[in-house]
């Protein structure tokens, strides 16, 4: 029987091959999918790099970060071997003149089926690969090209690789990933508010007093140090995740789920961010740098430590910002964003504070309720509400929860974003993907932080590791009479 997400055969090539996106994330989500049967095996997967490995070593490689990053996939023996001959292997320097692509070309020797290049390698070689793929030919009018995130590390540069590459590609075979679009709470941010009118009544600032954005991270910086060092959290993850999160919360109803529907609400939303001045900078943006400190009960070491030097660095790995939407909708509404690395929890969540009741009759009157949207660890949503006290004695209020968990209600499929989204990217679904003017217009509101950054005008603040960011970011809400969702009484 045809399973029923089944797509036709397709030619995938990933450049940046033996690289740590590859091996954590890109295949493994590939065998979880083959595994549920969404593809078959007249599907190949053509990995690239400069290594030299023959393609039996390189799937050796393949087996073992399988084995570790999708463990249930991957100990289904017969599943896990007809997936590895999927697996083709080219060592080749894409970018080097000269190099021999008689390999890659061999490969891919129907121009007929579906042909996506995956380029996981430096951002600044997107633009000289795309070029090396149109001399070699291999470019077909129904080519794609999946680029990973940071396009750029200012609007200038995200221009020039945006540029670079549309020489090659036109626009609407250009991918752009954001893996947070893929997260399932992420989307669901969309039938939620335009699947219940109810709710979408009360989505202003008629009834939001703010909302919180919250992508917190237990982890450091790993092995990914000297990209990190060089990125910090506002270009790792504000002008990217943070920021697509927002657009979803606040965009109007898109005129449908079509790609430029949803992306032209996205930007509307982009451009109505109010932008920041060196002042506003330095009133609204907290940029921290962890200390070391216990995290789980495990003591761990500081950034400088992690990163193996012994200078100080002037990264941030932790911001959070105060800002404000200029739209009919919004403007009377505070969003506050924020990241960090080795932080107290590991946690991903929109909250939705009410407004307060305007003429309280009760005695006691509980802190307004709120909607929390978690996209992770447990994906679900938790109601805040008041309700009366059932306890003997007088009429009281006091808070209670709804909570719906994703686990509980339904079958989760899609283990992690990355899944649906390659599959998006074979099928030719650019919705989940980033349109050029977006990434643009992020950078457009990014850089004036981190010009302001760059003279100094933000002192870069201590916090130890399993703490929930510097002391000042308690302030920078306290100022809205308001407390972050840790802080919150039920
Ligand atoms: N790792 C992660 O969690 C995330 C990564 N990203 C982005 O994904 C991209 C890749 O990241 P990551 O995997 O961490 O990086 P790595 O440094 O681990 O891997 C880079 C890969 O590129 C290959 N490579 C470098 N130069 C060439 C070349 N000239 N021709 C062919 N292959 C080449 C390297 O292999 P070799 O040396 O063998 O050539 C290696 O496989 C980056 O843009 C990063 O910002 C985005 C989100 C998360
Ligand atoms: O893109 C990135 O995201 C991860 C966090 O992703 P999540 O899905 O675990 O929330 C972050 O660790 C990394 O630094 C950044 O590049």
């Amino acid at each position: 029987m045809a399973h029923i997400n089944q797509i036709d055969p397709f030619d995938f090539i990933i450049f940046g091959a033996t690289g740590d996106l590859t091996m954590r994330k890109l295949l493994p989500a590939f065998l979880r999918r083959f595994h549920a049967q969404d593809f078959q095996e007249d599907a190949r997967i053509i990995c690239v790099a400069r290594s030299a490995h023959s393609p039996d070593q390189y799937r050796e490689q393949v087996r073992n970060a399988l084995s570790e990053f999708a463990p249930t996939a991957a100990r289904d023996a017969e599943t896990l071997n007809k997936f590895l001959a999927l697996v083709q292997y080219v060592s080749l320097d894409a970018t080097k003149e000269g190099s021999d692509w008689s390999g890659l070309e061999e490969h891919l020797n129907d121009p007929q089926r579906t042909r996506v290049f995956y380029l996981a390698t430096s951002p600044a070689l997107y633009a000289p690969l795309c070029a090396a793929l149109a001399d070699h030919s291999l470019i077909t009018p129904i080519t794609r090209v999946v680029l990973e995130k940071p396009i750029g590390v200012s609007m200038e540069t995200a221009a020039e690789i945006n540029d670079g590459v549309g020489r090659f590609f036109p626009e609407e075979s250009i991918y752009r990933i954001d893996h947070y679009l893929g997260k399932e709470g992420v989307q669901n941010i969309l039938a939620l508010r335009f699947a219940n009118p109810a709710l979408e009544k009360l989505w202003s600032s008629d009834a939001i007093a703010h909302v919180q954005i919250t992508a917190a991270e237990t982890v450091g910086v790993g092995k990914r140090g000297p990209y990190y060092d060089e990125s910090g959290a506002l270009r790792d993850m504000v002008q990217n995740h943070l920021l697509q999160v927002l657009c979803m919360v606040a965009m109007d109803a898109p005129a449908s789920l079509q790609a430029d529907d949803l992306r032209n609400e996205k930007l509307k939303v982009l451009n109505a961010l109010r932008p920041m001045t060196p002042d506003m900078v330095r009133h609204n943006v907290i940029r921290g740098q962890y200390t070391a400190g216990r995290i789980d009960g495990q003591d761990v070491p500081s950034y400088a430590e992690d990163l193996g030097q012994d200078r100080a660095s002037n990264t941030e790995t932790f911001v959070a910002i105060r800002t404000k939407i200029r739209s009919a909708r919004w403007g009377n509404t505070p969003f506050y964003l924020r990241t960090g690395k080795r932080l107290a929890a590991k946690t991903t969540e929109i909250v939705l504070q009410f407004r307060p009741q305007m003429w309280p009759i009760f005695t006691n009157t509980p802190s307004p309720g709120r909607l929390v949207i978690r996209i992770a660890p447990d994906e679900g949503l938790s109601l805040v509400l008041a309700t009366k006290d059932p306890s003997a004695g007088g009429f009281r209020v006091r808070n209670g929860v709804l909570d719906m968990s994703y686990e509980n209600q339904f079958t989760i499929e899609y283990h992690d974003s990355y899944e649906r989204l390659l599959l998006d990217a074979v099928r030719g679904n650019p919705a989940l993907f980033i349109r050029r003017d977006e990434v643009e217009a992020s950078w457009r509101w990014i850089e004036p932080i981190l010009n302001s950054w760059r003279h100094a005008l933000s002192p870069l603040e201590p916090y130890p590791a399993g703490s929930w960011g510097p002391a000042s970011t308690r302030a920078l809400l306290a100022r809205d009479g308001a407390l972050w969702h840790e802080d919150m009484l039920t």
